[in-house]
């Protein structure tokens, strides 16, 4: 789909520093979000997710994450509501994470890190007709975060974890069905922190509406330890493990966190 990040870094770019210099930069992501100055709006709406698992298609290596990646042709994957105005239509799933449980999140909450983060990546299907308009455009993506915890196995995700040894090279991929990202959301969804920022790897560009979940989803040590066992390196060059693929945070430029709740 169009939606699969074209940007394949190599190992040896440290990407997650970001590029010296970046478009504007005034509203790049991730940041932290310190509770104390973030601000309730009472007008922001319930989350309505819908997402069919039939449309689910492939989970590939990209050299920097692993990417799970939906039929975005049609809008049988959508999110609307929150703080969008506009219908959005998810295109791919992905994590990042650490070396150990001790940091590997991008966003923080009061300075914390978790061992991982799951990004939601949806585009704005009522003003464009592909994943890379959108991607160029202010209102253009709403990618919805969630923080991972250790702790008990996650069942639902465990059919994700037993396909990674197939990916485990740079530009790898495997056909993939019937997978229900839905699964991997909190029981509440209502209770989320929004800001306008940037995709968080290339291009960087400042069009993403992000909605962090204040509620973290828990994995066990196994299933996190799997993700760890994958490679930044294609079959041929000198392996590197895929850990540490998060980017440093960015300057909040006075930008105001809103919360779903008080
Ligand atoms: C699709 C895409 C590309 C780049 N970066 C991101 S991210 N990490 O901001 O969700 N997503
Ligand atoms: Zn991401």
């Amino acid at each position: 789909t169009a939606c699969s990040s074209k940007y394949v870094l190599s190992q040896m770019h440290p990407m997650w520093q970001g590029p010296l210099v970046v478009p504007g930069g005034d509203r790049q992501s991730p940041i932290d979000i310190a509770v104390r100055k973030t601000v309730f709006d009472s007008e922001l709406k319930p989350l309505v997710a819908t997402y069919d698992p039939q449309t689910c298609q492939q989970i590939w290596n990209n050299g920097y994450s692993f990417l799970v990646e939906y039929d975005d042709t049609t809008d049988k994957n959508t999110l609307k509501g929150g703080p969008l105005q506009d219908k959005f239509r998810l295109c791919q799933f992905h994590f990042h994470w650490g070396e150990s449980n001790d940091w590997g999140s991008e966003h923080t909450v009061d300075r914390r890190l978790f061992p991982a983060e799951l990004h939601l990546v949806h585009w704005n299907s009522d003003r464009y007709t592909l994943f890379e308009e959108a991607v160029m455009e202010e209102n253009g993506l709403a990618v919805i975060g969630v923080f991972l915890k250790v702790g008990k196995r996650h069942e639902g995700l465990q059919k994700l974890v037993d396909a990674l040894p197939a990916i485990r090279h740079k530009d790898s991929i495997v056909e993939f069905n019937r997978f229900d990202p839905g699964c991997l959301l909190p029981a509440n969804i209502n209770d989320y922190w929004t800001y306008h920022g940037s995709l968080t790897t290339p291009p960087l560009t400042e069009s993403v509406s992000w909605i962090i979940m204040k509620q973290h989803i828990e994995v066990s040590h196994d299933q996190l330890a799997v993700f760890r066992s994958l490679l930044f390196t294609s079959a041929e060059e000198v392996q590197k493990s895929m850990v540490n693929n998060f980017r440093v945070q960015q300057p909040i430029r006075g930008r105001t966190v809103r919360s779903s709740f008080t």
